[in-house]
């Protein structure tokens, strides 16, 4: 094949746009590797169709290769928070004692917004100002969706939605409350307090919750003697990290990969006093796929859990024919429609369920009902039949999750919710669809295709 066709094929199969020419890109590009940061020299930014803003390979990458490799201090993690001592302020000079009456009440993600929020506000005044303007301005997760729209999502969706809102308005709060009683004169910290929104938290947070990657720093420093610093403040871990560039590597549920981080031998569990920037342009945080990359094609990591729900609710995105999506119900759910039709469980059978952890996780997807689902049905049906071991049913090897018998038992409740699905997707048919409801949507029509499927069977 000629240099000219070969080319013209290449040019005609691509499915993305460079974005290295942009001007917030030009800047972060460099601004990296003045700092240190070792990008695989076959990596790009561009944009694609499928999936917007991510990696391009411009040359064949093999299994092993590392991706890219960041100083610590190029990335946003838990010493970044404890060694800013202007952050610190805001907690310590403070007519309340925050560090007591806050103590283990929000969670490190919180944190990290609250801090995330306070850097954004100081703008060209911070080393970060080059990443943060190079970050989404809005997310396409359906915590955003309307009010009058969130009638009508699914239930599944909702209840995430509502645990979002629950976290973020508490923390909002806490947050609110420690800047009004902050008496810093300091003019940073005075200014802040006025102009910290509801809407500026809510962006940081899901800045956050779309881009953090797992890192974990307990064997740099000592995260066991917190006393008297904003780790008090903690209620879980402080496992995550913000890494520029590293998060414009979008999903793949295929991708594999492996994240180091590579430690010179005299940085060992450090004391949270004596942490210092310096300390860590030493401390490399390196990621290194295990997947082979064709040249001009994206590269991709994985996130972790890739069902729709997580990838709708949490990061905003919805992959077409996923076979890990289910629909699923609440013990509550089951037994009130056993009620319904005259089968009441007994104590007997209820502590047998509880013990076999049978009231959870029930689900049907693709292949059919859940394990747990299928045994709960077992001892439903056949707990009282004195030829059947229903224990050893339960974990019998050959054990089957398309026993007719039993799918027939809660037929009636999961044509309901096909129903109640529906009429739900009917009534979203009439609304100015967007991206979000977009998605929504289609993992409703996820969840239609899953319930007639089961019922057909
Ligand atoms: C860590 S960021 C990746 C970079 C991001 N695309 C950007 O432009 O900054 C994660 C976000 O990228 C998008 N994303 C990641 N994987 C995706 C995929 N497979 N399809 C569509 N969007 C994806 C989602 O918006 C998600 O919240």
């Amino acid at each position: 094949m000629g240099r000219t066709r070969r080319k013209r094929n290449i040019r005609k199969a691509r499915d993305f746009c460079a974005c290295d020419d942009k001007e917030e890109i030009i800047q972060l590009n460099s601004w990296l590797s003045e700092n240190g940061m070792g990008c695989n020299d076959k990596l790009f930014l561009a944009v694609f169709d499928e999936t917007g803003r991510g990696v391009l390979t411009k040359r064949k990458i093999r299994s092993g290769e590392e991706l890219m490799n960041l100083p610590l201090n190029l990335t946003i993690n838990v010493t970044t928070i404890l060694m800013d001592k202007l952050f610190d302020k805001i907690f310590l000079e403070n007519s309340k004692r925050c560090l007591v009456e806050y103590k283990q009440s929000v969670s490190f993600q919180s944190l990290m917004a609250f801090y995330l929020a306070f850097i954004k506000f100081q703008s060209g005044k911070t080393k970060w100002h080059i990443y943060l303007e190079s970050l989404p301005k809005e997310y396409s997760v359906p915590y955003f969706l309307p009010n009058e729209v969130k009638q009508n999502i699914d239930s599944d969706i909702l209840t995430v939605i509502l645990k979002q809102k629950n976290i973020i308005d508490s923390s909002y709060s806490i947050f609110e409350n420690i800047l009004m009683n902050n008496v810093s004169k300091d003019s940073t910290i005075q200014d802040f307090k006025k102009s910290f929104t509801m809407a500026g938290y809510e962006w940081a947070y899901f800045t956050v919750n779309t881009r953090c990657v797992f890192m974990d720093l307990s064997k740099v420093i000592d995260l066991k003697n917190i006393e008297n610093s904003l780790l008090t403040l903690i209620s879980d871990n402080t496992n995550i990290s913000l890494c520029p560039y590293l998060d414009m590597i979008n999903h793949s549920p295929n991708a594999r990969n492996e994240t180091k981080l590579l430690v010179s031998k005299n940085i060992e569990n450090v004391s949270i006093s004596s942490l210092s920037e310096d300390l860590f342009s030493d401390v490399q945080f390196s990621i290194y796929t295990k997947n082979d990359f064709d040249p001009y094609t994206q590269v991709f990591i994985c996130y972790g859990d890739s069902h729709n729900l997580k990838l709708i609710t949490e990061y905003g995105f919805f992959l077409p024919a996923n076979d890990l999506d289910y629909v699923s119900f609440t013990f509550e759910e089951v037994v009130l429609f056993l009620k319904t039709k005259a089968i009441k469980l007994s104590q007997d059978q209820i502590s047998f369920i509880n013990n076999h952890g049978l009231c959870k996780d029930l689900y049907i997807d693709c292949k059919g009902l859940s394990y747990n689902f299928y045994g709960l049905l077992l001892v439903v049906k056949y707990y009282y039949d004195q030829s059947t071991d229903v224990s050893r049913l339960i974990y019998s090897a050959a054990i089957c999750s398309n026993d007719n018998n039993l799918n027939i038992i809660i037929a009636p409740m999961v044509r309901d919710k096909l129903e109640s699905v529906k009429e739900s997707l009917n009534k979203l048919s009439n609304v100015n669809k967007c991206v979000i409801l977009n998605n929504c949507v289609e993992l409703m029509c996820q969840y239609v295709r899953i319930l007639e499927k089961f019922i057909k069977c």
